[in-house]
C-alpha cells in the first residue's frame, strides 16, 4: 500500500524482502519527497505481536520510529538485499529486522536465532560471530535440501525424528520451514505416530532441555518457578501429567514428547510463533512399574500423587503461570481420563483453557462425520438420524460423543432424542443405567436402559450402527466380522478406528476397505498409505486427527483475546474443517482435508472461532478495522518460519 502525501511517503509493508529495492521503487513513485517511511509489521518471524517502524530519508538516512536517525550501514543493505522473500500486492514483502542483545556464539547457540550456514557476511561481523562458520554462505533453500536429503536416505522412522528434533533444537526456523513446507511428509515424524516411540525412549535419547516440568517436589515454588522461563510473553502452553501418552498408557515425565510435537504443529500449522509457546510436564511420579525400575528414567520414582494433593499441584501450576501470563491458553492434553474431565471442569469456565483429547478430539470427529455425510449425500441436518456405535469411553468416547450430541441438538433434536442415537461401550460392553453408580456424569448421560453390557458384535447386530468409532488404544478389536457385520447392515458405514499410535488402532485402513468391499469411509487417528484393492481400485484413506482443529483454536482465541473456550467455538470450528474438504477429496473418499492445506484449514479455523468469539462479545483485543478483514488479520499474524535480520540491540530496539 502506498499512501503519498506533498513532503513525504509511507509504504504500509508485510514480511521481508529488500529494503534498498523499496526505496528505490517509492522515489520512482514520489520524487518529490523529501522523506520515505516504512512500516514494517512484523508478524513474519518470531514474533505475533512485533510491530516497529523504520524510516528512511531521501538521502539514505535512517530512522527507527522517527526519532533517531543513522546512515544506513552499506552491509546491512547488501544482506537485505540477498534476503529470500515474496513480493505481497503491489507492494515489496520486507523483512523487519529483529534486534538482538546477545552477541557471538551466543547467537549461533540460540535455536530461535540461528541461521547456521545462511548468516550473511554483514551479519557475521556485526554480530561478532565472523569466523566461527564455515565461510561459504548458502540460503535456507539449500539447507532445506540437505535435511531433507538426510531424512529421506534414513529409514528408521525414530532416526528421522532424532534428526528433525536436532534441528529442533539448533535451527527452529529451519526446522518449521520444513514442517511447513513438508508437513504430509514430516507430520509422521514428529507426531504420531513417531512421537509414540520418542516419548517411550525419551530418556534414552534425551539431549538438550525443552519445556518445564513441574513436579511434586516443586510444591511451594512453582510461582517463582515460571519466572525461569526465559521468554517473557507466553500465549500457548500444552501441559501433561504423562498418564495416558496417546495410547500408550502411563509414560510420566517421558510424556513430554508429546507437548513438543504438539507446539510443533501450533506453530507450523496454526502459525504461533515458537518462541511463545511453552511445553510442559506436571511430574507428579509415575504407576509404570517399568519406568520405576529403570536407571536412566529421569522422572519421579515415586507412585503418582492422588486424590487432593494430585489437584493442589495442578492447581498451583494453573495459578502460578495465570500469574505470569494471564492471557496464556492451556492446553490439556493426555491427562488419563478419571482426571482430565474433572480438571477441565474446574477451569473451563474461569480461564482460557481446553481439554484436547475430550473437546479437540470431538471437534475434530464432528467434521469427520459431516464429511461422511456429504460424501454420503446426506444433509448435516441427518446427523440426528444416524445410529453412532462409539466403541470406548474414556476422555476421547465421551469427549466424541458431547460434540455429536451438542451438534445433533443444533441441528434441531432435543437432548432425549439425540442421546438415542448413541451406543457407547467401554471393556465391559455398552454402558447401561444399572452401573449407573460406576460411571461418571459425563459418562452416565450416554447409559442406555437397555441391553447394558451388551458386545460391539451384539450392538451391531441388533441396531445396525451407521457408525463405528473406535476410541479404545485396542490395536485390531475391529474384527473382520464386525466390520462385516457393519457393512452388512449399512451400505456405507463410517468407520473411525482412532486410537494411537498406529499400533493401536482398531483397525487398518486395508482391513477396513478389504472387509467392505471398498464401500466404508475411513478415517484413522493415525496415518495410513493409500490401500491398492486386488481388483486395481485405489482408496486414501484421512486422517482423523485432532491436529486438524487444536492449532486453529488456539490461534483464534489467542489473537481476539477470548476469555474462555466454548462450546460454540468447537462447533463452528468442527463446520470450518468440515466445509474445508472439497468435492474432488470426497470423490476420493476422503473425508478430511490434505494436510498440506493445514495452514489454511487452521486459518478458517481461527476465523469461525474469531467470529464466534466476536458474536458474544469475547473479542476483547480486536480493533474494528482487524474485524472489518478478519481474513488479512489473522493471515498477517501467523508465523512464517523465514530468516529475518538479526542487527544488535543498540541500533534499533523493537
Ligand atoms: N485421533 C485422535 O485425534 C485422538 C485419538 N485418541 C486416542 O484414543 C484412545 C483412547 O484415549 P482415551 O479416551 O483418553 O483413553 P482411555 O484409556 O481413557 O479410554 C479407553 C476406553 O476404551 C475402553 N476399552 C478398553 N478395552 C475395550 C474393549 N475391548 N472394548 C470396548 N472398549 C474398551 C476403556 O474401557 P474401560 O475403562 O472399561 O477399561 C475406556 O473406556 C487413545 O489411543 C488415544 O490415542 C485420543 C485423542 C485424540
Ligand atoms: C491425538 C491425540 O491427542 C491422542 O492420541 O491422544
Ligand atoms: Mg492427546
Amino acid at each position: 500500500m502506498l499512501r503519498s502525501t506533498m513532503s513525504s511517503t509511507a509504504l504500509l509493508l508485510r514480511g521481508g524482502n529488500i529494503a534498498r529495492r523499496i526505496i528505490t521503487q517509492a522515489q520512482a513513485q514520489a520524487p518529490s519527497s523529501s522523506s520515505l517511511s516504512l512500516v514494517a509489521s512484523s508478524s513474519s518471524s518470531y514474533s505475533n505481536d512485533h510491530h516497529f517502524q523504520m524510516r528512511w530519508n531521501n538521502s539514505g538516512r535512517m530512522m527507527s520510529n522517527g526519532s533517531y536517525g543513522e546512515s544506513i550501514p552499506d552491509e546491512y543493505i547488501e544482506e537485505l538485499d540477498e534476503t529470500e522473500g515474496e513480493w505481497i500486492g503491489c507492494s515489496k514483502k520486507f523483512l523487519a529486522p529483529i534486534s538482538v542483545s546477545s552477541r557471538g556464539s551466543e547467537i549461533l547457540n540460540n535455536p530461535l536465532f540461528n541461521k547456521s550456514s545462511a548468516f550473511k557476511s554483514g551479519e557475521r561481523d556485526r554480530l561478532r560471530f565472523r569466523g566461527l562458520l564455515p565461510p561459504r554462505v548458502t540460503n535456507m533453500q539449500i539447507q532445506k535440501e540437505r535435511v531433507l536429503q538426510e531424512i529421506r536416505v534414513e529409514e528408521s522412522m525414530i532416526r528421522k525424528h532424532v534428526i528433525l528434533e536436532d534441528l529442533h533444537d539448533t535451527n527452529e526456523t529451519l526446522y518449521h520451514r520444513i514442517l511447513v513446507d513438508h508437513m504430509e511428509e514430516m507430520a509422521p515424524i514428529i507426531y504420531t505416530p513417531t512421537v509414540g516411540q520418542a516419548c517411550n525412549e525419551f530418556a534414552l535419547r534425551y539431549r538438550r532441555p525443552r519445556g518445564m516440568y513441574f513436579s511434586a517436589d516443586d510444591r511451594g515454588h512453582m510461582a517463582a518457578m515460571v519466572y525461569n522461563w526465559p521468554q517473557p510473553v507466553v500465549h500457548v502452553i500444552v501441559v501433561t501429567d504423562g498418564s495416558r501418552i496417546l495410547g500408550l498408557g502411563d509414560l510420566g515425565a517421558n510424556g513430554m514428547g508429546i507437548p513438543i510435537g504438539k507446539l510443533s504443529l501450533y506453530c507450523a500449522a496454526g502459525g504461533i510463533a515458537p518462541h511463545r509457546v511453552m511445553p510442559v510436564v506436571l511430574d507428579v511420579g509415575t504407576d509404570n512399574e517399568a519406568l520405576l525400575k529403570d536407571k536412566f528414567y529421569l522422572g519421579l520414582q515415586r507412585p503418582r500423587l492422588q486424590g487432593p494433593a494430585y489437584y493442589h499441584l495442578v492447581d498451583e501450576f494453573i495459578q502460578a503461570v495465570r500469574h505470569r501470563w494471564p492471557d496464556v491458553l492451556i492446553q490439556f492434553e493426555d491427562f488419563s481420563s478419571d482426571k482430565a474431565q474433572k480438571i477441565l471442569n474446574k477451569y473451563r469456565d474461569e480461564s482460557l483453557c481446553f481439554n484436547d483429547d475430550i473437546q479437540g478430539t470431538g471437534a475434530t470427529t464432528l467434521a469427520g462425520v459431516l464429511g461422511g455425510l456429504r460424501a454420503k449425500g446426506e444433509q448435516p441436518t441427518s446427523l440426528g438420524d444416524q445410529r453412532i456405535l462409539i466403541a470406548g469411553a474414556g476422555s476421547a468416547g465421551i469427549g466424541v460423543a458431547q460434540v455429536l450430541l451438542q451438534a445433533m441438538m443444533e441441528h434441531g433434536r432435543t437432548e432425549e432424542e439425540a442421546k438415542k442415537c448413541f451406543f457407547v461401550a467401554d471393556h465391559l460392553g455398552l454402558l447401561g443405567t444399572e452401573r449407573l453408580h460406576k460411571l461418571s456424569p459425563e459418562q452416565a448421560k450416554f447409559a442406555r436402559d437397555t441391553d447394558g453390557g451388551m458386545s460391539l458384535s451384539d450392538i451391531v447386530n441388533k441396531y445396525k450402527p451407521t457408525m463405528l468409532l473406535g476410541m479404545t488404544a485396542v490395536g485390531g478389536l475391529f474384527t473382520e466380522q464386525l466390520i462385516k457385520d457393519m457393512a452388512k447392515h449399512c451400505e456405507r458405514p463410517i468407520i473411525f478406528p482412532l486410537s494411537n499410535p498406529t499400533s493401536k488402532a482398531e483397525c487398518s485402513a486395508k482391513q477396513a476397505f478389504e472387509w467392505t468391499d471398498g464401500r466404508c469411509i475411513f478415517a484413522s487417528g493415525s496415518p495410513f498409505q493409500p490401500v491398492h484393492m486386488e481388483d486395481g481400485r485405489i482408496f486414501h484413506p484421512s486422517q482423523c486427527n485432532n491436529m486438524y482443529i487444536f492449532p486453529g483454536l488456539g490461534l483464534g482465541v489467542t489473537l481476539c483475546g477470548a476469555k474462555t473456550v466454548s462450546d460454540r467455538m468447537l462447533n463452528v470450528a468442527a463446520e470450518a474443517l468440515a466445509n474445508f474438504v472439497t468435492e474432488e477429496e470426497l470423490a476420493q473418499g476422503k473425508v478430511f482435508p490434505n494436510l498440506s492445506t493445514i495452514r489454511d484449514v487452521s486459518k478458517k479455523v481461527a476465523i469461525a472461532v474469531i467470529e464466534e468469539a466476536i458474536r458474544t462479545g469475547q473479542a476483547s483485543k480486536l480493533s474494528q478495522r482487524e474485524i472489518a478483514d478478519l481474513d488479512s488479520f489473522v493471515s498477517k499474524k501467523m508465523y512464517d518460519p523465514i530468516y529475518v535480520p538479526l542487527i544488535e540491540k543498540r541500533t534499533i530496539s523493537i
